[in-house]
């Protein structure tokens, strides 16, 4: 049932259309048309599709029967007739309706973007819970637009939009779809029990976890494996990762941490598809530390990063602290790199460059263990000398005339409990 076209070979691919409605909607959304539709046409060359043309079309609302203006249809019907596409993909939701109307006048298989980036993932889904949150996530899509989509799927034998769960169960009514997915969820709840459970062990050993967020094709995996030699999955494509990956991460001062990646963002994620990630993406949401991975050198990477951190919003994940990763600097314009933000929050690398890895394991541990602070104490006050050893481990003692030198890794919160009486004899140090 769940079977892939990604390796075929360019003989027999798909040919598609590529259909983006511009409505008043889509302008105040803040999103790029011409971007997000650059953007489609990688997820389809992702599925595996030939893209052999695009038609965009400005509406204040889109038609309530075929989306699209009906010379607009027309017009796609015109160019499938030329190119030889056999299906047109939407980028932006289409209604049940709409879609059997556009498959009745065009004879063509209309996907949309959601559907698109549901075939991807169910392509890519390797462990149990992934392919159940896929399965979960395709028959909640297709549930309300049931009717209109009978006809063509299961004329058509494969291609995208079928796998899954398409075919098969589209055969079967509603009411089976609703068994399937009360069932899905009841095993997923199994799975993800079991995965807590793990989690809850790791935290109780006090391990901490570090989480790798960000725009899809940011770098994430790349960086999983450059920080931690693992053998990961990075690829020029579009969700190359759908299941967490977890590995151990060796700070440079020999502290032992966890670092996982996820799958990536994007933009236009529907919002019950973010639900049904949300296990996976759970977590993101517990770690100790993010890491937003940025591409640096996308022109569209202020978007990018929004829709990252508004996602992170709706996961309940805002209040974890972040480092934002601004990645692939050894390909990005001057201009680029002149425009990001600064600041301590932030850290500019490239995954292929050794020096920016030691800088980022660096900046991770600084962030995990809090600052390292030198402390000149007169030898004789023992007791600021004790209020030393409670904000945080000593590193390093030493003495100079009557001074006691101290460096500490300083824990944050103590320091604060501690008030002020430290304050004086901490010494500020200039940045190396
Ligand atoms: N030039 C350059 N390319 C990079 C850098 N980091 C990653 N890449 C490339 O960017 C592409 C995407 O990298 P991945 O690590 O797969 O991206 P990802 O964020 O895991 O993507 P998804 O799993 O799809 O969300 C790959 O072709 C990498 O080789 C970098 O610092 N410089
Ligand atoms: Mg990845």
């Amino acid at each position: 049932m769940r079977q892939s076209t990604y390796e075929t070979g360019t003989a027999d691919r798909e040919k598609a259309i590529l259909v983006s409605l511009v409505t008043d909607k889509v302008k105040r959304s803040g999103a790029d048309p011409e971007h997000s539709l650059d953007e489609l046409a990688s997820l389809a060359e992702t599925a595996g599709v030939e893209v052999v043309d695009s038609i965009m079309q400005n509406l204040e609302v889109p038609d309530k029967k075929y989306f699209v203006g009906k010379g607009k249809a027309q017009e796609i019907h015109a160019l499938a007739e030329e190119t030889g596409a056999t299906t047109a993909i939407f980028d932006q939701e289409l209604s049940g309706a709409q879609v059997r109307n556009l498959e009745e006048t065009l004879d063509m298989k209309i996907i949309d973007r959601t559907q698109l980036i549901l075939d991807i993932f169910a392509g890519r889904a390797k462990t149990r819970e992934g392919i159940l949150q896929v399965e979960l996530a395709q028959l909640s899509y297709l549930l309300p637009r049931l009717s209109g989509q009978g006809k063509n799927l299961s004329r058509l034998g494969g291609g995208i939009g079928t796998r899954g769960p398409g075919e098969t169960k589209l055969e079967t009514d509603r009411r089976h779809i609703r068994d399937r997915i009360t069932e899905l969820k009841r095993q997923l709840d199994t799975v993800t029990a079991t995965r807590n459970l793990h989690r809850e062990r790791r935290r109780k050993a006090g391990v901490v976890q570090v989480a790798l967020v960000g725009y899809t094709n940011a770098g994430k995996s790349t960086l999983l494996r450059q920080l931690t030699e693992a053998d990961v999955l990075a690829e020029d494509k579009l969700f190359a990762t759908l299941d967490p990956t977890s590995r151990n991460l060796i700070l440079p001062s020999g502290k032992e941490i966890i670092l996982t990646d996820t799958v990536g963002f994007i933009q236009n994620l529907p919002h019950d598809l973010v639900a049904a990630f949300r296990a996976t993406l759970e977590e993101a949401g517990e770690a100790d530390l993010l890491l937003h991975v940025v591409d640096t050198s996308s022109p569209m990477r202020e978007r990018q990063k929004k829709v990252v951190e508004e996602v992170l919003q709706e996961l309940g994940a805002g209040g974890t602290p972040i480092l934002v990763v601004y990645n692939k600097i050894d390909v990005s314009s001057e201009e680029a790199l002149s425009m990001l933000s600064g600041g301590q929050d932030t850290i500019r690398v490239s995954s292929f460059n050794d020096q920016d890895m030691l800088h980022l394991r660096e900046a991770i541990e600084d962030r995990i263990l809090g600052d390292v602070a030198l402390f000149r104490i007169p030898a004789s006050r023992g007791d600021l000398a004790a209020l030393v050893y409670r904000v945080g481990e000593v590193i390093e003692q030493d003495t100079e005339e009557d001074l006691l030198l101290l460096t500490v890794r300083v824990n944050p919160t103590d320091m604060e409990k501690s008030g002020r009486a430290l304050e004086p004899y901490r010494v500020v140090e200039q940045e190396a």
